[in-house]
Formats: C-alpha cells, structure tokens, sequence
C-alpha cells in the first residue's frame, strides 16, 4: 500500500512540476509580447529568464509565429488600400483636391467608410485609415492638449467629404458647442443658411436633443408601419430616399453632462443609427451605444483609433485650406438652393398622370413643399382625423384646396367622396359645383355647403349623414366578417366603397348654442370621431384657433381623434401646447403634424397658392372632362338663397295621381328634399301656417296649392281661396289665377260668404277633395264667431267641424294664423289634434309645445327660415326654407 501511495504521490509531483514549467514559460511569454519580441531581446531581466533551461526554444517559437506574422503583414497595408478604395469612393476616401467644389449626384446608399488620414506598419508603404459614419456608426473624439483645432480640421473634412459625396440637401448637418455660440466650424458657415448645416445655441442643448429624438421616433414609427427594421432597409425596397441622412456633432468640454441630458443622449445613440442619424461628439466622457469608434488625439497630427487598434498611430490628414473649405461650402449651399428651385406652384403638387391612386390603406397626397421636398398629408390609420387652425387670412381655404386638388387628382371619384361645408358667410367651395360663370364641377365633391352660418341644422344633416353611413358599412363590414375598410374592400370587390372626407370650415358653429343641435352635433361628432377611422370616413375640422378648440371643451373625445393637426402661421392651440413652431412659421407655410401636434412631428410646408384665379378652376375642368359623365353633380346646399319651387326635384317630378301632399320649403338636409305634407283622408289632415311674417307665409301657401295642383287632373279637386289680409290680394290672387288657368275648379270666398259655406261644405256631396285656402284665418274670428239671431251655431262651429270631419271627407284647411292665440281661440277646447301639421315663422318656441305633444320647442325665429312640424312623421320640429317667391 505504502509503494502504491508513493508511486501515485511521485506522479502528482511531476505533473505539478510540469505544469508550473509550462506557466512559468507563457507567463514569460506574455511578457515577451507585452514589450515585443525585438525589445526583449535588449531586456537583461527578460534575457536572463530565457538562458533558464525550462525556457529552451521559447524564443525560437516566438521568433517564428513573428516571423509568420509579419510574412503575412506585408500584404496587409495592400489589402486595406484596396478595401478603402472600394468603401470609400470618390470624395468618401480620394484626396480633397480631387473632389473638392464638386457636388454629389443621387445616390440610395452612402459609401460605408470615410478617411480620416493614413498610417504605416513598415517598410511596405502606408495605407488609408477611414472610420464607418452616417446610418454605419458613431464616432467618440477625445481630444489631447492643444488639439481642439486638428479635431475641428478633422470633423470639418469629414463632414465636407459627406456633404460633397451626397446629392445636396440629402445630408443635414446639426452643430452644438458647449463653449461658443457661432463659431462652430466657421467654415461651413455658408451652409448655414440652407436647411443643410444648422447651429444651436450652447444654452439650447434640449432643442437639439428633442428634435434628434422626434426625428427618431417619426422615422421608427414609419419605417416599422412599411414592415422594416430600419430606415436603409426601407429605402432600399422602396427604392427611394424619404428622409435625409442627418449628422450631430457635439462639441462638449470634457465635463460630465447633467443626467437628464446625458440619459436623453445615450437615449437617442441607441435609436439613431436605424434612422439614419449618426453623432459625433468630441470630449463627452460617456460611453454611447448603438455602435461607436473611437479616436483619441495623441497630438496635432497623430491619433489612434479603435478600427485600428492601440498600437497603430495614424496621421491625420492635413487640414483642408479654410479658403477651399468656405467656398466649397458656398458651393454646396448654392448647389442645394438651385436644386430647391424656386417657389413651387399648385402644378408641383399634381401628379403627372391623374386618378392612378388607390384608397383601400389611406389617402397620401403633398400639400405643399419644404426646401423642395415635397411633405405629404397622410389621411388613414395612424392619422383618421384632421385639424386645421389659423387666424383670418392665414391661408387656411388656400390650403383645403391645396389639399382637396391634390386629393383629388391623384384618387378618382370611386376611391374617394368629398362632403364639403361652410359655415363662414361667403362662397369658399361654392367653386366646385356648377356656376353661372363656370358650368364645371368637381367630379369627386357629393355636397357643397355654403353660407351655413346660420343653418346649423345643415351641419346637423351632414353629421346624421355620415352616422348612417358609418352605420351602413360597420354592418356590411360585419357581414364580410372582416373590421376595416380595407379588408371589405377585398372581400367585397365589386362594392362601392370610396373613401370619405367631410370637410367642415368654422365647424365650431356647430357647437354654438346651448341646445339640442350642440348636443346631438357633439354625440354624433364623437362617434364619426371614434369609428370612423376603420370604416374610411374621415372628418378634416378646421377654424380660427382659439374658436374651434374652445370648442371642444368637454368633448376630448373629438379632439383627441384628431391626430392631424394642421397649424397655420400664428395658429395658437392647434399643436400641443409646448410647441411653438406655428408662431415662427413663416406666410404662407403651414405647419403639418400627424403625431396630435407634439414638437417632434412637425414638419413646416410652404403652400404654393392653390386658391388664386383660375389655379384650382383649371385642375378641376380637367377632372370634370374626365369623369363627369359616369359621376352625378354635386348637392350645392347655399344658405343665402332659397331654392324656387318650380326647379326643386321634388315639385318637378310632380304628376296627378297617388296620394296627394302639399310641399311647403325645402328641407335642410344632405339630400336634396322638400317638406311635405301628407293630405290622406284621415283625421287631423290640415295645416297651420303661423306667424305675422307675410312674404315666408305668403311663400308656404302658394307651395301647398301649387304643388296641390300638379297632383291632379283638371277638375278633379276644387280649391276654395278665400284672403282676409288686403294687402296679400294680389298675391292670392295670383296663384288662384294659376291654378284656374291649369283647369282647376276654382271658388273665391268673401269674408261674408265665410259662415255661410262653412255650414255647406260638410253637407253637401262632393265627388273629388277640396282645399280651403284661408289667409288671414284670425282676421274671420269676429265674423265667424257672431250667431245669427235664431241659430244655435256660429259660422265658428261650422268651421270647427270642417277642421274636425272635414280631412276625412276629402275637405283639408291649410289656413294661415298670424298669431298662436288666434289659432287656439279657432281649435277651442277641440284642442291642437285637428292641426296635424303647422309651419311656424316669427312665434317664439315655447308657444309651440302646445301644438307639439307638449314637448320643448327649441326655436329662435329668423327670416327665410320655418319650423315644421307633422304629428304624423316627426319626432320632433324640423327647420325648413319656404321656397323663393319670384315677386319678392
Ligand atoms: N400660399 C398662398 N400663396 C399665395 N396667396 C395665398 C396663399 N394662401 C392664401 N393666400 C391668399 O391670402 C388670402 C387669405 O387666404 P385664405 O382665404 O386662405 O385665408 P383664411 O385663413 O381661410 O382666412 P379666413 O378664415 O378669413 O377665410 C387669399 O386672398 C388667398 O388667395
């Protein structure tokens, strides 16, 4: 046992031993490689170690992998030569003399590597040393005393390489200096006053930050929406350059930054690269992520740098020449300025062969341009609702027709509807529909509201209008078992399901009273807000800032649906609160923000004219020559003037026959209707015209009896006229004649004959209805209501059972009453039920809940307007126009 332990305790020994030989020899050779392999050779410590017998050979083997090394080193500074030559073409790697004052051409993708300077290994020449910068990397300077100049030449020439290898304007460049306020690179100062160089104030460093990090979360968010990781990628399967590349340079002091910012700052080196933004920062002691190389200055021409390792000095490149550098600088901002071009006009924002867009994702369309790029409006998911606000003359109609031309020469009618309204007094859109002047319209507009100030009801209509039809795609959506317009239209390709845009200019009129119309607007407004994102109907809000955002004061809902925000020039309230880019816009441009207006999603536009004479006409006679035959004109609903009779649908389809209906005044409504009045035989069908104001009563009757008369053949009803107001005579008198001259029976009435004709018109027989005109009913009252002597009724009684039995023995009274007591003192205690329909004018509201099922009538008289109500079809009252009267 005691000769086995000692065997395997032998063994343990000399393993040991070998072991600690073999640490003893790498530890040598760690160290042999720490000061190098020639300099060891002269190190009496080191060389002593290497006569130790356990060390035989280590120098020989050292001596050959250095050896081997270096073999293969000589074809090294080569290779790089080459590698640069190839990721650094042009002005990225040749020598400024070859490419300096030349302006670059398009191009998708930037050379990867960008020279800096040059360093040697020995005797086989020197080779290019370049650093990785723009979407590629980061770069972290250090600087060392007395350097601050070489690090400037050197930031200079590189940023002038880029600016010189890339097509002007693609490239920005964002300056910011701890220490000085204007002469960052003074240099490049000719392109500060393009949108190529910008320089911040050294107190504004939260500027810079904001604005990089908006950048950055605007480019994710869109180049993840088009299905990519990063902005290169997107741009490379597009095929196209949608944003510039962008570059930052932070010259700092070799100070810590405060936390906030510092955090801000490591924030955005970790998101930037993907968006195209690389930073430069110069003495910030920070470690950036996101990829970064380093290089530290040794003194005014040399520096070592982590794409080359520590041992490996390289020589800067000699400074550019100031003089070169400030006039390729001009040069470059000259170039980016002719390329801007000049004002762009209405015409740049067309496309160049008209209606190719589809609207099944969104409607994109430019609305105007920005240093000669175009900034595009985005109406879809991400951004459903829009709105707009400026003060008076700030441009805003100029930019709805910017926006609608724009639209509408890129999606043809099927793709897209407009619902446009105004409630300004004046004639904005009144242009699109067909005029005296003009007999073109635009083919995509399905109504046009003007002069609605007063009409809130109309907006009402349009809000309903929309409801419905929200209503009408959610369920055919459901059937399709699909959520959004997009899908439907799939799966329903033959479906007719354009897009909709409703336009509402001043649409905070439509909050402006306390009362139902505010109520139900605010309702519907909410719900087209919320729901109509998936179903493509999509409301653009616009008007005078303040206004227009105090009117949404309890209501979010809208307001926060609307995550376009469109800011003209001095538009308070329309961006967030702390963004102040509307009060620095300059005329005529206008701030666009898809992200509900927060400071990282502007984007400033100038809007060519799109409103002068004959810009917009001209766009839309093309349009209309191309698709008005297969598209019907649109509704023009104009509020300053009431439609005739004898030209709305409604009284010109009018043919003998069916059950007769009196229109009384067009309806405020999308569609284009008439108010009417049902006179079947059933009881209670009479109508009451009440008020003093005669030219709006006048107006009613004539519509009834006229539009009576188309519905019958000759002979087949007899009008029984009978006008107690002298001054209406000649009027009266008028349509009475117009009816006889159509063949109609025909009896005039004096006030004496009243009593006596009531008492007949229920005895005797009559083979076909008769229509009691009466003007001026409460002027009869005294005479109707005096009794002969010896008889128990009075001419009163007589008409009271006219109004009672009469409808349903064909006998139907549409009286007028120019006060509500009259007409009560007429009904006595019959009550309201035999007046089934009335058209009231100058009569407050609360004199009509009587004649209303007693609910609360909310109505403010005023002139050209009626409230209608028929027991037998509305809820409750609705206004209505009583129809133009050539006469007056
Ligand atoms: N981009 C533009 N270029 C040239 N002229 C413009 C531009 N925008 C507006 N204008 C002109 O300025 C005037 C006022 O513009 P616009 O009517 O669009 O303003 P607004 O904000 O709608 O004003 P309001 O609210 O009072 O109607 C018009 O005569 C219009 O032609």
């Amino acid at each position: 046992m005691r000769q086995q332990l000692g065997l395997v305790l032998g063994a343990a020994r000399s393993s040991r031993e070998s072991a600690e030989t073999n640490l003893a020899r790498l530890e040598l050779q760690r160290r042999i490689l720490q000061v190098g392999i020639s300099r060891a050779a002269t190190d009496p410590e080191l060389s002593e170690a290497l006569l130790n017998p356990a060390m035989a050979g280590l120098r020989d083997q050292l001596n050959e992998v250095h050896n081997a090394f270096y073999r293969d080193a000589g074809t090294v500074p080569a290779k790089l030569r080459a590698l640069v030559e190839e990721a650094a073409p042009g002005p990225a790697g040749q020598p400024p003399s070859s490419w300096l004052g030349r302006i670059g051409g398009e191009s998708l993708t930037p050379p990867p590597l960008w020279r800096i300077g040059s360093s040697t290994l020995d005797s086989t020449g020197p080779f290019p040393v370049a650093v990785p910068l723009l979407e590629e990397s980061h770069l972290a300077i250090t600087t060392a005393p007395k350097t601050r100049a070489a690090v400037e030449a050197m930031i200079e020439g590189l940023l002038l390489r880029v600016l010189s290898a890339m097509e002007p304007g693609s490239v920005r460049v964002h300056l910011w200096d701890v220490g000085q306020l204007t002469a960052v690179l003074p240099n490049l100062y000719p392109l500060s006053r393009t949108s190529a160089v910008t320089v911040y104030d050294p107190a504004r460093l939260e500027d810079l930050l904001d604005e990089l990090a908006g950048h950055i979360r605007r480019i994710h968010a869109q180049t993840m929406q088009a299905g990519h990781q990063t902005l290169r990628g997107m741009r490379e399967s597009m095929g196209q350059r949608t944003e510039p590349w962008r570059i930052a340079v932070l010259f700092g002091n070799g100070e810590e930054w405060a936390r906030e910012p510092l955090r801000e700052l490591r924030r955005i080196a970790g998101g930037a690269l993907a968006a195209g933004i690389s930073l430069i920062v110069v003495d910030l002691p920070t470690v950036l992520g996101g990829g970064v190389e380093n290089i530290r200055l040794l003194d005014e021409r040399h520096a070592v740098t982590s794409m080359t390792g520590s041992e490996i000095v390289v020589d800067l490149d000699p400074p550019i020449p100031a003089t070169d550098a400030g006039s390729t600088a001009s040069r470059l901002a000259e170039a980016l300025i002719a390329r801007q071009g000049g004002p762009r006009s209405f015409a740049d924002l067309l496309p160049t062969e008209l209606g190719q867009e589809s609207s099944a994702r969104e409607l994109r369309a430019p609305v105007g341009f920005f240093e000669g790029d175009p900034v595009e409006v985005v109406i879809g998911d991400g951004s459903p609702h829009a709105l707009i606000g400026g003060p008076s003359g700030s441009g805003k109609t100029n930019f709805l027709y910017a926006l609608i031309g724009s639209l509408a020469a890129r999606y043809p009618p099927d793709e897209l509807a407009l619902y446009l309204l105004d409630f300004k007094e004046g004639v904005s859109f009144a242009g699109l529909a067909p005029g005296r002047r003009d007999a073109s319209w635009l083919p995509h507009a399905r109504l046009i509201g003007v002069n609605v100030n007063t009409d809130r009801e109309f907006g009402l209509a349009l809000l309903r209008f929309l409801a419905d039809e929200l209503r009408r795609r959610s369920a055919a959506a459901k059937e399709h078992e699909v959520t959004d317009l997009a899908a439907l239209r799939q799966q329903d390709p033959d479906g007719h399901w354009p897009r909709i845009v409703a336009i509402i200019d001043e649409f905070q009129y439509l909050f402006a009273g306390r009362d139902a119309v505010t109520n139900q607007a605010t309702a519907l407004l909410e719900d087209i807000a919320r729901r109509g994102r998936a179903q493509g109907i999509h409301l653009i809000l616009a008007s005078q800032d303040i206004a227009g955002i105090d009117a949404f004061w309890g209501k979010p809902a809208v307001f926060e649906q609307c995550t376009l925000r469109i800011a003209m020039p001095k538009a308070r309230r329309v961006l967030a609160e702390t963004n102040n880019a509307a009060v620095a816009a300059p005329k005529w441009h206008a701030v666009v923000n898809h992200d509900s207006g927060v400071a990282h999603g502007n984007q400033l536009a100038h809007v060519p004219d799109s409103s002068g004479k004959d810009i917009f006409a001209s766009l839309q006679r093309e349009l209309w020559e191309r698709y008005a035959d297969e598209h019907q004109r649109p509704r023009l609903f104009d509020g300053a003037h009431s439609p005739m009779l004898e030209q709305v649908p409604a009284y010109v389809s009018l043919t003998p026959g069916g059950r007769p209906h009196a229109l009384i005044g067009q309806s405020i409504d999308v569609e284009d209707a008439a108010c009417a009045v049902e006179l079947s035989r059933s009881p209670g069908r009479n109508l009451a015209v009440l008020g003093t104001a005669m030219a709006e009563a006048l107006s009613i009757m004539d519509a009834a009896a006229r539009s009576l008369g188309r519905q019958f053949a000759p002979g087949d009803v007899e009008f029984v006229v009978c006008c107690l107001v002298d001054r209406c005579a000649p009027a009266v008198d008028q349509v009475a004649d117009g009816l006889k001259a159509d063949g109609h029976l025909i009896e005039k009435l004096r006030e004496d004959e009243l009593t006596e004709r009531m008492l007949r018109l229920l005895e005797e027989p009559a083979e076909h209805p008769r229509m009691l005109l009466l003007y001026g009913v409460d002027a009869a009252l005294p005479t109707l209501e005096a009794k002969k002597p010896g008889e128990l009724k009075s001419g009163l009684d007589h008409f009271r059972a006219v109004l009672k039995q009469g409808p349903t023995k064909g006998v139907h009274t549409l009286g007028w009453w120019r006060s509500t007591a009259r007409l009560k003192d007429t009904l006595g205690f019959g009550g309201p039920d035999d007046i089934g329909a009335w058209a009231a004018l100058d009569v407050q509201g609360s004199e009509l809940s009587q004649f209303a099922a007693g609910q609360v009538v909310h109505w403010s008289p005023r002139p050209g307007r009626a409230l209608f109500f028929d027991r037998s079809t509305h809820v409750s009252p609705e206004v209505m126009i009583p129809f133009d009267r050539p006469e007056h």
